[in-house]
């Protein structure tokens, strides 16, 4: 999408054709860094630091990555070892591994000197899929937003919230969750956003406010205990949340904070929609809460805030009692029971076996 009117993608293939740039989202908002990835280990950092985040983009990143990799050695090994090594960066976004399981499907039966142009030729695919994935997702969501519209009073915005980042920043381009609000903003529907800061690395506050700021999407950000009290108060019509992990009965993993929306929405008859491509379905799993495994991350990123003081510089903070332990869980899980719908690139969904199956019939196992 548009940073001060330039369009971006948050990955793409370098004028050398070999090295791929990201933009560093470790950085954000106050600083905006084009990192250059010259091998696997750097794309593996990449995908472990967050300096790309977000299910569908760390897919690409790997697949990327492994085209690093088949750079440096194009052997069965290498091509081995590149895949354990992203395979273990992060656990929960099944993108990650699905895309490692595709590079390894076309890469293995080729010979050595074959892989790395196959290898970037594919990673390059995936990027311009997950564009048209996110860009149809947009389509099927912004009938939701419409619809809501409809409901309002002439001029009246539509207050959509939305947690964490699943926006442009999160995917190649478009996001999940803000295609819609992207093409409803386009359409000239009066909009707000909700933005969850979420706690404890700030994606919202810190990036889907960045990104809604740049595109010119009118928003507020709010605390993350915010979102009940609006809810009540009749401040939101519909909430609309990417996910990590959907399970095939419809139970959708995200940022850690999502199933206390979720339980909001339902208390006060919000609609709460997630968005996602096809490939963060795990066909495998059916009881996300007893199947998904939740990431924990460092402690550091709960006890220190990094911001910029006053005269621009950046500083970090110390903002825990020191010494207190800290738990610090990446991802919860919300039942499809408190689901509304999925907005696929196929359409709108229940949460549900039946309704997934019944888009993708192909795809069950
Ligand atoms: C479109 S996937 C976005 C999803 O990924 C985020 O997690 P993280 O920032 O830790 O990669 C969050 O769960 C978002 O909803």
């Amino acid at each position: 999408m548009k940073v001060d009117g330039k369009p971006y993608r948050t990955i793409w293939l370098a004028e050398d054709g070999w090295t791929v740039e990201i933009i560093d989202q470790t950085r954000l908002p106050h600083r905006f860094v084009v990192e250059r990835l010259q091998g696997l280990e750097a794309a593996a950092h990449a995908i472990r630091s967050m300096q790309v985040r977000g299910a569908p983009l760390i897919g690409v990143t790997a697949a990327y990555g492994v085209a690093l990799a088949m750079t440096e050695d194009p052997s069965d090994a290498g091509l081995e070892r590149a895949c354990a090594t992203l395979l273990a960066t992060r656990p929960t976004a099944v993108n990650l591994r699905w895309a490692l399981e595709e590079m390894q499907r076309l890469l293995r039966p080729l010979g050595d000197n074959a892989r790395r142009q196959a290898a970037y030729e594919r990673a390059g695919e995936l990027a311009e899929e997950d564009v048209a994935l996110c860009r149809a997702i947009g389509g099927h969501g912004l009938a939701l937003i419409e619809a809501a519209a409809a409901k309002k009073k002439p001029g009246e915005a539509v207050n959509v919230l939305t947690h964490c980042n699943a926006g442009w920043l999160a995917t190649v381009d478009w996001g999940t969750a803000t295609a819609p609000i992207y093409l409803a903003h386009e359409k000239g529907i009066a909009l707000n956003v909700w933005v969850d800061e979420t706690r404890p690395r700030n994606q919202g506050a810190a990036l889907t406010a960045w990104e809604l700021g740049h595109h010119g999407v009118p928003h507020k950000v709010v605390a993350d205990n915010v979102g009940g009290h609006l809810m009540q108060h009749g401040l939101v019509d519909l909430c609309i949340v990417g996910t990590d992990r959907t399970t095939a009965t419809g139970d959708v993993c995200n940022k850690i904070g999502t199933y206390l929306k979720a339980l909001a929405a339902q208390d006060n008859g919000v609609p709460f929609y997630v968005a996602l491509p096809s490939p963060t379905i795990d066909w495998t799993l059916s009881d996300g809460i007893e199947e998904i495994p939740i990431e924990e991350r460092d402690a550091r990123e709960v006890t220190h805030l990094t911001g910029a003081t006053a005269d621009g510089s950046l500083a970090t903070i110390e903002v825990v009692a020191p010494g207190s332990p800290v738990a610090n869980y990446a991802f919860d899980v919300t039942p499809a029971r408190l689901v509304s719908g999925l907005i696929t690139e196929r359409g709108v969904a229940t949460a549900s076996r039946e309704g997934l199956a019944a888009l993708f019939p192909e795809r069950v196992p």
